[in-house]
């Protein structure tokens, strides 16, 4: 079985499939190693042999979690790389090896779905948004913070904006103004992400007219997926981006 690895700056996204490479058999999101050592080896059920994987961690990081992966299952591990270019994608950056891979991943299964342009919109701990041309020129992007971001830097840096998850998540019932801190601050911030999306759009609008698909991927994907409603919501993106990146001969 193949295991592939997501490793964001909050969490690993993991997923295993049969040897096709295409059938998927399970896969989570945990918050560290230990957590993804102990989710894969929950009964022996996976016979993993092969293992391709994206971080935008530190080399250290991600060097540790190969070596604990090589010595817990003994697969062979494939790391995604850098490019110029790849599969029809053209990397938009001056320095190329500095965009995160994770974004390039994205852009690449984005412009492989969409055959056309794309806005590539990815919510995880930062937000992130990419724009690859009908001929693969990446336009270049935009990083902001993510709503986890948001609502910890309003938490630890005012003495008076205090509250727990429960409460916050039953914020989100509306987007009314909000008439106790804990609405005030996750509507205010669900605010900005949204009118985020939107600038992006217009933006998009403004280059290609309306002949463009947009992918809404990464853990918060879905609090802004009413606000674009012909949005493709993409949960794996990276993954479809991952598999082109690191074929499994
Ligand atoms: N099962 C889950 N576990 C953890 N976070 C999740 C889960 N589902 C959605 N989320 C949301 O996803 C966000 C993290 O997104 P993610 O794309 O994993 O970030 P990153 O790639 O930066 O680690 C969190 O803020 C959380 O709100
Ligand atoms: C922008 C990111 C922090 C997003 O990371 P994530 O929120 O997915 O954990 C990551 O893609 C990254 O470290 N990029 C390098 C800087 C750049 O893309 O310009
Ligand atoms: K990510």
């Amino acid at each position: 079985m193949i295991l592939e690895l997501d490793c964001g700056n909050s969490f690993i996204k993991w997923r295993v499939l049969r040897s096709d490479g295409v059938t998927p058999v399970e896969g989570g999101v945990v918050g560290s190693d230990d957590d993804l050592l102990a989710s894969l080896n929950d009964g022996q059920k996976f016979q993993l042999n092969k293992c391709r994987l994206v971080s935008v961690r530190t080399l250290e990081e991600t060097d540790s979690l190969v070596s604990s992966l090589v010595k817990a299952f003994g697969v062979s591990v494939v790391r995604a790389v850098p490019a110029r270019e790849m599969a029809g994608v053209t990397n938009g950056y001056e320095e190329y090896e500095r965009l995160g891979l994770d974004r390039w991943l994205a852009m690449l299964g984005g412009f492989h779905l969409a055959s056309g342009a794309c806005l590539v919109l990815d919510f995880g701990t930062a937000v992130t948004a990419d724009f690859v041309g009908a001929d693969g020129k990446h336009l270049g992007g935009f990083i902001c913070p993510g709503m986890p971001l948001m609502r910890n830097q309003l938490r630890t840096h005012t003495r008076r904006i205090r509250y727990d998850d429960t409460a916050a998540e039953r914020a989100h019932e509306s987007l009314a103004p909000g008439r106790a801190t804990v609405e005030a601050v996750e509507r205010g911030c669900m605010l900005m992400l949204r009118g985020f999306v939107l600038t992006q759009l217009e933006l998009a609008r403004q280059y290609w007219g309306e002949s463009f698909e947009v992918f809404l991927t990464g853990g918060d994907a879905n609090l802004v997926a009413g606000v674009v409603p012909n949005a493709k919501v993409a949960p794996d993106l990276v993954f479809v981006g991952l598999a082109m990146a690191c074929p499994l001969s």
